[in-house]
Formats: C-alpha cells, sequence, structure tokens
C-alpha cells in the first residue's frame, strides 16, 4: 500500500519537528513494510519569503492531491508586521481541504504527572479530547474589516456547521467513556443559544451518552481543577483554540499535543497544536512528541493502520518511561536530551519488535 503524503514544514520549529515526524515514520514504514510518499512544498512565512503567498496554489494542488498532509507550524516575528500572515495560509488551507473537525487529544503520560502546577493525583485521572469547530465561527465570518477608527469581526454559525461538528463529538463520545460536554457562551451569544438547541436534538439521538452543557468561562476553570471529570469536549472554533492550549498545560508541555484536523472527505491534516516557537527555534530544544503523535493520528485515522499507530504511541510511552526529556517536560531527574536525541530513541524504540502486551495494556 503506497500513500501519499505532503510535508509543509513551515517556520521556526516546524522543519524540525517535521524531520522528527518523517524519521518516525520510516521506522514504520521499515518495521511494518509500507512505502510512504512524500512530497514537501513551501507553506507559511517560508512561502511568503519565497513565492509572495503562504499558500501557495502547487502547494495547495499537491495537499488536495494527497492522501493526507503533515504539518509543522507557521508564523514569527519576522512576518507579524507584513500586509499578508503566515496564518493565513494555515486558515485557507483548513478551509480548502474542508477539515472541520479538529481532535485534539489530551493525554497525560506517566510520569508526566507532577510537571503541571495541579496535584498529580487530580491530573492522572485526565483522558479527554476536543472536538473543536474548525473552519467557521468568528476566524472565518463576514464582515471582517479594519479602517483607522474601529475593526469588525463576526460570529457566525449555520445549523449545518454545527450539526456535523457536534454528530462526531457524540459519534466518539460513545466509542470512549460516554460523556460529551459541550463548552459555550449561551448566556450570551446568539451563536451559542443555537448551539445548544443542535445539542440537545443530537443527544437525543444517542441515548447511551450523557450530555453536559458548559459555559466556556466555567469550563476554563473546571479544566484545571477537575479534568478528570471530562470525556469529549465540543466547542466551536475560537473557545477550542484557548481551551486546548489551557489543557497542554496538564499534559506537561504545550509540545506534547497532536491533532487530526478531519473532513468527510479528502486528506485529514495533521500537525501539534503549538505555533513556531520562535523562542527556541534552531537551539535543538524542540519538542518532538505533539508533531510523533500526530503521525500516529493519521496512520489511525487516514490510513487505517491501528497497529502502526499503536506502535508509535508505545514507542514514544517507552521512552519517557526511560527517563528520556527534553527541556520543556525536564525536571532535573532523568535524560535531558535534544530534538534529535529524543527522535532517535523514538525511532529506535519504534524498530524493535517490542509489543509488549504488558506496556501496550498500560498505554493503550
Ligand atoms: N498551527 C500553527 O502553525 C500555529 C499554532 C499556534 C501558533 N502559531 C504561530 O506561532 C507563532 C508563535 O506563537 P506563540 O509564541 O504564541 O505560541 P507557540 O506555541 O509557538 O509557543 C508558546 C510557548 O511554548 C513553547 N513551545 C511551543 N512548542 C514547543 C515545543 N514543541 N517544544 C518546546 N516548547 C514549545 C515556546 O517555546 C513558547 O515558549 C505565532 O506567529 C503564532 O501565530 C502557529
Ligand atoms: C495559528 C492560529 C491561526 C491557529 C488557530 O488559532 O487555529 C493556532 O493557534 C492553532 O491552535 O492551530
Ligand atoms: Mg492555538
Amino acid at each position: 500500500m503506497k500513500k501519499k503524503i505532503a510535508v509543509l514544514p513551515g517556520d521556526g520549529i516546524g522543519p524540525e519537528v517535521i524531520k522528527s515526524a518523517l524519521q518516525v515514520l520510516d521506522g514504520v514504514a521499515t518495521r511494518f513494510g509500507h512505502e510512504f510518499e512524500t512530497a514537501e512544498k513551501v507553506f507559511g512565512g517560508a512561502a511568503i519569503d519565497q513565492k509572495g503567498t503562504p499558500l501557495p496554489d502547487d502547494t495547495l494542488e499537491v495537499c488536495k492531491g494527497s492522501d493526507a498532509v503533515l504539518l509543522g507550524a507557521v508564523g514569527g516575528p519576522k512576518w507579524d508586521k507584513g500586509n499578508v500572515r503566515p496564518e493565513q495560509g494555515l486558515l485557507a488551507l483548513r478551509k480548502a481541504l474542508n477539515v472541520y473537525a479538529n481532535l485534539r487529544p489530551v493525554q497525560v503520560f506517566p510520569g508526566l504527572e507532577h510537571l503541571s502546577p495541579l496535584k498529580s493525583c487530580r491530573v492522572k485521572g485526565a483522558d479527554f479530547v476536543f472536538v473543536r469547530e474548525l473552519t467557521g465561527g468568528i476566524y472565518f465570518s463576514e464582515p471582517k474589516k479594519r479602517d483607522r477608527k474601529s475593526a469588525v469581526d463576526t460570529l457566525s454559525y449555520t445549523r449545518e456547521e454545527i450539526s456535523r461538528i457536534v454528530e462526531k463529538a457524540y459519534e466518539l463520545a460513545a466509542g470512549r467513556r460516554g460523556k460529551v460536554t459541550s463548552v459555550d457562551k449561551a448566556n450570551v451569544l446568539e451563536t451559542s443559544k443555537l448551539w445548544r438547541e443542535i445539542v440537545e436534538e443530537t443527544a437525543k439521538k444517542y441515548p447511551n451518552v450523557q450530555t453536559e452543557h458548559m459555559l466556556v468561562d466555567f469550563a476554563a476553570m473546571r479544566m484545571i481543577s477537575d479534568p478528570g471529570s471530562f470525556d469529549v469536549i465540543v466547542t466551536e472554533n475560537m473557545f477550542g483554540d484557548i481551551l486546548s492550549d489551557e489543557a497542554s498545560v496538564l499534559t506537561g508541555s504545550l509540545g506534547m499535543m497532536p491533532s487530526a484536523s478531519l473532513s468527510e472527505r479528502g486528506p485529514g491534516l495533521y500537525e501539534p497544536i503549538h505555533g513556531s516557537a520562535p523562542d527556541i527555534a534552531g537551539s535543538g530544544k524542540a519538542n518532538p512528541i505533539g508533531m510523533i503523535l500526530s503521525v500516529a493520528m493519521m496512520l489511525r485515522h487516514s490510513f487505517q493502520l491501528e497497529k502502526e499507530a499503536a506502535a508509535v504511541e508505545l514507542a514514544v510511552f517507552e521512552t519517557l518511561q526511560a527517563g528520556y526529556r527534553t527541556q520543556d517536560i525536564y525536571d532535573g531527574t532523568g535524560n535531558l536530551v535534544s530534538t534529535k536525541e529524543m527522535v532517535d530513541q523514538i525511532h529506535f524504540r519504534m524498530l524493535e519488535d517490542s509489543t509488549s502486551a504488558t506496556l501496550l495494556e498500560v498505554y493503550v
């Protein structure tokens, strides 16, 4: 089976984590005998520099013609003041691929519980997933304009946009612990009132799934006071963006969290939730795990390679168990390693036929 993957390194630590992803993918190919055909394309700030636009036509064409897209990160101070920003390319790509369902799992690996400022016992039970609406809401609604005296952003959602993402959340919850927390601001926003109405309608179709509505301000608090109470969180675009960075603290670092952005058909887009981290770019300090776990999500969601996805996750688990830590998750004990050393360790375990049943049971 030959799968085509578009590879968009982007900016800052983007190319560093993408390199890590490709090394691990190579390990998957070797161990399981698969063939992955990768095509690297310029994207984001790097594309503005080379071609004057963050999403050049040929980059988009290659993405559309692929089975999946792997993306590092875009942006950085170099382009902050320009007329065109790298982030516009990212939004345009998500829209063009119609990847409206953004899954962001929050999983705390054993041994990292104490890194968050919360009590370890609270963090230990945390295992939930965001289902973030990704192609609508305030990021995309019109009018969006600015003049010297004022600026306007608009927040609108259609019934169809809300229904399809809510449906995804219920499907996911039905296969997990059976709970959906819908996060909104229905005490103020019209879009949230419509959102709540649609959640209520959808809930009727899933009698075995428990439904909870939560206002976004309370959800932000609850996520750190009782993270174990969540299973699937469904929410609109901007709330999901903000809450998922907050949730990454539970995992030990923003660098730990992967994501999958999915549509009904066409390629999925896989990227870590972090940005281009200009403060550490080029220093070998980037944590590659969020990116590598995004590769696992690609194997699972786009290629239905469950065994291979679990093997990548197990290699990450084992490497952390063995005490390897990049700077962001280092607490003074264990082995402090660079991005490259971390990936070498994961790659090495990936190649080993170490499907120890007990370890798999502990982690999966
Ligand atoms: N998907 C994306 O491409 C994406 C996502 C978020 C932000 N951005 C862009 O990235 C640029 C920088 O944004 P920011 O600084 O607010 O957020 P950021 O996520 O880039 O960095 C926030 C902090 O987390 C750290 N960090 C992030 N990823 C890490 C990793 N893998 N390993 C270790 N530490 C890591 C950084 O060093 C920094 O201290 C902006 O231009 C922003 O728009 C892009
Ligand atoms: C860079 C930015 C447009 C993007 C978003 O807000 O969606 C990022 O923060 C993310 O979380 O993927
Ligand atoms: Mg974000």
